[in-house]
C-alpha cells in the first residue's frame, strides 16, 4: 500500500539527538525508537554520530556505541522507514558511506558550511552511485545572504542531490529569513527544497510552516526535541498541526504522541527546553552543538556560558572548531583576572 503524503519528514532524533545526550545511544534504543517510528508512519529516519558518519571523535565527544551497530540496528526494525545517514566531507569518507549504505541505509545527507559546498561532490555523486537518495545540507544557513544561499544550493544541484536543506543550525533565523530563502531557491532550483530548525528562539514550528508554505517538501523534526540546543521542531506536535491544517504526512498522530511519552522521554537526560544556553545559541547565532561543550568549559574555567557563546559568536565560529570553545573560556577567565586597564 502507497501512503499519500504532501511532504517527507526525516526524523532526526537518533542523530541530532546524539549532541543532546553526549552521543550516548545504546542498540536496544536504536531498536525501540526505529521501530516505534516506522509503526508509526515516519518515512526517514536518520541514524549516526550527531557529527555524522565517523564524528566518534575527542574534538566531538566519543560515541558510546559504533555508530554501524546503531545503522545495522535500525536496519534490522525499519520494514517501511528508509534509513538516513549524515555525513560531513572531511570528517566522513566515502568508505563510511559504503559501509552504511551495505549495512541498509538508503539516504545520504552530505553536510557542509553553507559557502563550503564544493566540498561535496565526491561524496554527493558517490552516494548517488550505492543508489542512495541524496541530500545537500548547507549548515548554518543564517550566515549567508540569500544569493549566496543560492548559488551553494545550485552547487549541490549540479553535483546530483536529489534535495537541498536550509538548515538553520543555530536556531537563530526569523521567520521573514526563512521566507527569503527558501522563495528564492523555490525560484532557482529544480529539486526538492528541504528546512531543518533549532528551536532555540522558540521559533522552529513558526519557521517550519513558512518555510512549507514557501514550498519546502522534506522536513525535518526531532521526536520530544531530542536534537541540540532546544531540539528541532518537535515531530509529534509538527504531525498534528500539519494534520490540522489538511497537510498529508503519512504519520499516525497517536504513535508519535505516545512513542515520544514512553520511548523517548525516559532517554532524555534532562527535558529538552529552552534553557540560558540554548536561547544564546539562537540569540548570538552559534551552532546549536556548541551548548553542551560550552556549558562544560563555563563549569571548568569558573565563567559564564552565555559569554563563551556571545564570544564564539562574535568571532563567527562554525561547526568543527569546537576546539575555540575552551579557548575563549580560558580568554575569559583570564581576562577577568586582570582585566585591561582603562
Ligand atoms: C553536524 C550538525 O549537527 C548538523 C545539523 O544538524 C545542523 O547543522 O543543524
Ligand atoms: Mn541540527
Amino acid at each position: 500500500m502507497t501512503i499519500e503524503r504532501d511532504l517527507f519528514i526525516t526524523e532526526v532524533a537518533l542523530r541530532d539527538g546524539s549532541h543532546a545526550i553526549s552521543h550516548q545511544f545504546t542498540v536496544d534504543q536504536v531498536l525501540q525508537v526505529t521501530k516505534a517510528l516506522n509503526d508509526a508512519g515516519v518515512p526517514y529516519i536518520e541514524v549516526s554520530h550527531g557529527d555524522g558518519l565517523s564524528g566518534s571523535s575527542l574534538q566531538y565527544g566519543f560515541s558510546k556505541t559504533n555508530e554501524m551497530e546503531l545503522i545495522e540496528a535500525a536496519v534490522s526494525v525499519a520494514d517501511q522507514a528508509k534509513i538516513a545517514v549524515l555525513l560531513l566531507p572531511g570528517i566522513g569518507t566515502v568508505k563510511d558511506l559504503k559501509e552504511a549504505a551495505s549495512l541498509g541505509a538508503k539516504m545520504a545527507r552530505i553536510a557542509t558550511h553553507v559557502t563550503e559546498a564544493d566540498v561535496a561532490p565526491q561524496h554527493i555523486q558517490a552516494a548517488k552511485e550505492l543508489g542512495m537518495e541524496t541530500v545537500g545540507f548547507l549548515m548554518m544557513s543564517h550566515m549567508a545572504e540569500v544569493d549566496k544561499l543560492v548559488e551553494q544550493a545550485k552547487l549541490m544541484e549540479s553535483y546530483g542531490a536529489d534535495s537541498v536543506y536550509v538548515v538553520d543550525s543555530a536556531g537563530a533565523l526569523l521567520p521573514d529569513g526563512v521566507r527569503q530563502r527558501i522563495r528564492a531557491l523555490k525560484q532557482s532550483v529544480g529539486i526538492n527544497i528541504g528546512f531543518h530548525a533549532h528551536n532555540n528562539l522558540s521559533l522552529a514550528m513558526a519557521n517550519t510552516l513558512v518555510a512549507i508554505e514557501e514550498g519546502a517538501t522534506r522536513i525535518d523534526g526531532s521526536v520530544r526535541c531530542l536534537g541540540a540546543g532546544a531540539g528541532n521542531t518537535q515531530t509529534e506536535v509538527l504531525v498534528a498541526v500539519l494534520d490540522r491544517m489538511g497537510v498529508k504526512t503519512g504519520i499516525d498522530v497517536y504513535k508519535m504522541m505516545d512513542l515520544a511519552e514512553e520511548i523517548v522521554a525516559p532517554i532524555l537526560q534532562t527535558p529538552q527546553e529552552i534553557t540560558r544556553e540554548s536561547l544564546t545559541l539562537g540569540y548570538a547565532g552559534v551552532y546549536s552543538s556548541f551548548a553542551l561543550h560550552a556549558k562544560r568549559a563555563a563549569a571548568r574555567f569558573g565563567v559564564d556560558s552565555r559569554d563563551i557563546l556571545t564570544e564564539l559568536g562574535k568571532r563567527k565560529v562554525v561547526g568543527g572548531q569546537e576546539d575555540m570553545i575552551w579557548d575563549v573560556a580560558e580568554e575569559i577567565a583570564a581576562s577577568a583576572k586582570s582585566p585591561a586597564k582603562v
